[in-house]
């Protein structure tokens, strides 16, 4: 058995920093992965989504180039070559986390599949065959999530695409089907029909990224629809045929009318779900819930002493920021002796379609919920001065602001910039900078985030 002082399982978004620095304090650490360092985001998730979402955005301006006066006559899509770029990008970010870590003194990487056999003790399949045993004082979770396959009849007997398997495609599909209309349906999507597929996406809810405001959710369905995606809301799949080599034919069930629409590939995107059954957590006395997402507190401790969870597996918001945001958390914790929580921090998000839906704060829903006095100010695209000149004015700014304190409560931006403008919003809050003062900020022209000014100033007050 090898002893450490610190075992962390799995290098994603929390667990490849966190070694490091817990190895640079002197900490004698050892990280297991099973698979490739960077884990979801730099592999399978952020990066090279990303990637390939800016060759979409190239198709997308060649094709509608002439409105702007540069007519492209003619272009076409080398999926081989956008995946290659995002093949190259990928490795770069992965190779370049693994050996920064090689290069870190006192920390070992060891690449197997880890389980628990006790407390604080864990049994590692190597890669390479052999079987390793480790123990430490402390152990980090970040096992991460993996795309949820939803129960339904035939599924399993067509070769159905996942989050992970759509980014190596050799080939266009003709017609993509869609399970699922929220963050990864709608960028695959959008995407795929970028590089000229015919898409389709079925969402069971009533809208699409239906955890926002509905006035979001149907200005986004308008967006989608100007590029010919076909969104069937309140519809899901019931069963899935194949014949060998032949088209896919799913019967749906659409508001609670069966029929029947073939395509020639299916991605499934509705949700993920903790990677937690191989670690024999009950082994070690650490508590999960009915999903598998690791319990733990606001300091993220779990139900084990000396044991602590982060990132996805841990349940709550999914994303690189929220993961990377746990590690500076736990590290501050333990070797700064600081005292923070993850219940002070805010959530922002962006939601990478085009125009990018960037979201900090409440909503007008959620105020609406907690019964609060507020005020909502909204500003269409078609009145921002930069989104006029560069031809593109779908999409509008919205933030919920408290007309007493004159706070800004939250803000969702669906727009081309959405993401950044959200965060010159998010930088506001935090820095406790009111609507009242935003609306005469000198910003420099013709910026987006220069129309921050009448977006507040449409609040009349
Ligand atoms: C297609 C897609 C696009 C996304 N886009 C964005 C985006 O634009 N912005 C954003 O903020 N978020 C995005 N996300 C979400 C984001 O990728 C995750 O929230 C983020 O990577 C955090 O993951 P994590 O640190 O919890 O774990 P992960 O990065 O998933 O890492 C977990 C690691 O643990 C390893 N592991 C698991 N079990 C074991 C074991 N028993 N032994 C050893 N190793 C193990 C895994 O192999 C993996 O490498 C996206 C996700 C997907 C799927
Ligand atoms: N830009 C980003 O930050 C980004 C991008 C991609 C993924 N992510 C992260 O990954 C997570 C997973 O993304 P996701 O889109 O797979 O999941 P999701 O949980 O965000 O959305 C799943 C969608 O599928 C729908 N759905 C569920 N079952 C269905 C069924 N049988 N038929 C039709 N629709 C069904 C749900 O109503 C929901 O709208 C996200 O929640 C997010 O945290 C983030």
């Amino acid at each position: 058995m090898k002893t450490y002082d610190a075992i962390v399982i799995g290098a994603g978004q929390a667990g490849a920093p966190l070694a490091k620095r817990l190895a640079g304090a002197g900490l004698k650490t050892v990280i297991i992965e099973k698979r490739f360092y960077g884990g979801t985001c730099v592999n399978d998730g952020c990066t090279p989504t990303k990637t390939m979402i800016a060759s979409a955005k190239a198709a997308y301006m060649a094709a509608r180039s002439h409105e702007l006066g540069v007519p492209v006559k003619k272009f076409s899509v080398d999926l081989a070559a956008i995946v290659k770029r995002k093949n190259d990008i990928v490795l770069k970010s992965r190779n370049g986390g693994l050996k920064a870590a090689g290069k870190t003194r006192n920390l070992d990487v060891v690449f197997g599949e880890a389980a628990f056999t006790g407390e604080r003790t864990v049994k590692v399949k190597l890669n390479s065959g052999k079987v390793q045993t480790f123990k430490a004082d402390k152990v980090f979770l970040n096992p991460g999530a993996l795309p949820v396959i939803p129960d339904i009849e035939g599924l399993n007997e067509i070769k159905y695409l996942n989050s992970t398997t759509i980014l190596d495609l050799e080939e266009v599909p003709e017609h993509l089907l869609v399970l699922g209309g929220n963050y990864i349906g709608l960028e695959f999507g959008q995407m795929f029909r970028r590089f000229g597929s015919k898409v389709t996406i079925l969402e069971k809810s009533a809208r699409i990224v239906a955890h926002e405001d509905e006035d979001i959710s149907a200005e986004l369905q308008k967006i989608l629809d100007m590029e010919s995606i076909n969104i069937l809301t309140n519809t899901h799949a019931v069963k899935f045929k194949q014949k060998t080599g032949g088209k896919i034919t799913i019967t749906i069930d659409e508001k609670g009318n069966e029929r029947k629409i073939k395509c020639s590939h299916v991605l499934v995107a509705v949700g993920r779900k903790p990677q937690t059954e191989a670690l024999n957590l009950p082994l070690a006395g650490i508590e999960a819930d009915e999903e598998g997402h690791i319990k733990v507190n606001d300091k993220l401790e779990t139900s084990a002493a000396g044991v602590y969870a982060l990132g996805d597996a841990k349940g709550g918001p999914a994303f690189t920021h929220i993961s990377y945001n746990d590690y500076t958390i736990v590290y501050r914790n333990l070797i700064e002796k600081a005292d923070l929580n993850i219940n002070d921090r805010p959530v922002p998000y962006c939601m990478f379609t085009d125009p990018q839906l960037g979201r900090i704060g409440i909503d007008e829903t959620e105020a609406k919920k907690q019964g609060i006095k507020y005020k909502v100010a909204k500003l269409p695209m078609a009145h921002v001065a930069r989104a006029i000149e560069t031809g593109d004015t779908r999409g509008f700014m919205k933030a919920i602001v408290d007309p007493d304190t004159k706070k800004i409560l939250g803000a969702t931006v669906l727009g081309p910039e959405g993401g950044e403008i959200m965060t010159v919003l998010q930088v506001a809050m935090e820095g406790g900078i009111t609507y009242d003062r935003i609306r005469y900020c000198v910003f420099a022209h013709p910026l987006y985030s220069e129309s921050l000014n009448n977006l507040f100033m449409t609040l009349g007050d």
